[in-house]
C-alpha cells in the first residue's frame, strides 16, 4: 500500500477556551483522489483543515503529509506540500499585482528570474488567468480573485490542494468554470463544502464530519443517497437535485 498523501490518525483538539472540536478523527487520502469533506456548521471541518498545514497542532493523535509529520520543525515543507485555498481570496492576495502574489510563495522557496516567472505563468495558465498577470488583484472580480488564490497555491507545486468552500459566492458560470479547472488539475484535492451538488460533480469520495467525529466515509453517491445519514447530520440536498437520477460523473 502506498503512503497516503494525507494521513490523519486519532486527531483530537480542544480550543484554548476548552471547547473540544475534534474527537479522534481518522482520515486517509491517497494520491490523485478528490475527496469532499462534508458536515453541518460547527462540525469541525475548518479545525481539521487547520491541522493539515500546521496552523493548529494536534492535541492528540497525528497528521502526516506524504509520510512527513506535521510538526513545528517541518512547517515550511508541510506548507509547500499542503496548499490551502481559504474561502475569502482577500485573505490570500495582498501584493500590488497578480504576478507578485503568485510569485510570493515560490520566491520564498528560493526561485528567481526566469524559473520564477515560468512558475508564475504556469500556475496562472492552469486557472485561465495569465492575461491578468499585471493587474492589481483588487481590480478583479471575486471569481477571478478566487482563481488567482488557487494559482498562488498551485505555484508551490503542492501535493494536496485543500479548498474551503470553493464554490461560495460564485455565479453559476464561474462555479462551472472553477469545477472544470479543478477537474483538469493533476493534484490530490480535499474540498470542504456545503455545496452538495458540487461535491457530487467533483469528488468521487466524501467524508462526513459531525460533532468532531467522522460519521461516514464512502462514495459521494452513497453518502448523498443515505437519507437517514443525511437527516441525522443536517445535510440537505437542494430542491430538485437527486443523485439517484443523475449519472455519477
Ligand atoms: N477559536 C475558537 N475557539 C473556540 N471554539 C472554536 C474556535 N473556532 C471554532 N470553534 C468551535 O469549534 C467547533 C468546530 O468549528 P469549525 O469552525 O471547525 O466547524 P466547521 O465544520 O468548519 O463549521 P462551518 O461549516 O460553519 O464552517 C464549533 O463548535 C466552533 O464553535
Amino acid at each position: 500500500m502506498t503512503t497516503p498523501v494525507l494521513d490523519v490518525r486519532g486527531l483530537a483538539y480542544a480550543y484554548p477556551d476548552g471547547h473540544q472540536a475534534l474527537f479522534g478523527v481518522d482520515l486517509h487520502v491517497h494520491r490523485g483522489e478528490r475527496v469532499a469533506l462534508l458536515g453541518p456548521n460547527g462540525a469541525g471541518k475548518t479545525t481539521l483543515v487547520l491541522h493539515l498545514n500546521g496552523i493548529l497542532t494536534a492535541g492528540a493523535g497525528s497528521v502526516h503529509v506524504s509520510g512527513l509529520p506535521v510538526a513545528r520543525e517541518n512547517l515550511l515543507e508541510i506548507r509547500r506540500r499542503v496548499g490551502v485555498v481559504f474561502q475569502d481570496p482577500d485573505d490570500q492576495l495582498f501584493m500590488p499585482s497578480v504576478r507578485d502574489d503568485v510569485a510570493f510563495g515560490p520566491a520564498n522557496l528560493g526561485l528567481r528570474g526566469a524559473a520564477l516567472e515560468q512558475r508564475v505563468v504556469d500556475a496562472l495558465d492552469r486557472v485561465g488567468m495569465v492575461d491578468f498577470i499585471d493587474r492589481p488583484p483588487h481590480h478583479l472580480s471575486f471569481g477571478q480573485r478566487r482563481r488567482v488564490a488557487v494559482a498562488t497555491v498551485l505555484a508551490m507545486e503542492p501535493e494536496v490542494l485543500v479548498l474551503d468552500e470553493p464554490s461560495s459566492n460564485l455565479d453559476p458560470a464561474s462555479r462551472r468554470e472553477l469545477a472544470d479547472i479543478l477537474r483538469s488539475l493533476d493534484v490530490t484535492v480535499l474540498m470542504v463544502t456545503h455545496d452538495l451538488p458540487y461535491a457530487y460533480e467533483l469528488c468521487p469520495r466524501s467524508v462526513v464530519l459531525s460533532d468532531g467525529v467522522v460519521v461516514a466515509d464512502g462514495s459521494t453517491r452513497d453518502v448523498l443517497t443515505d437519507d437517514a445519514l443525511m437527516a441525522a447530520h443536517r445535510l440537505e440536498l437542494p430542491f430538485g437535485f437527486d443523485p439517484r437520477t443523475i449519472p455519477a460523473p
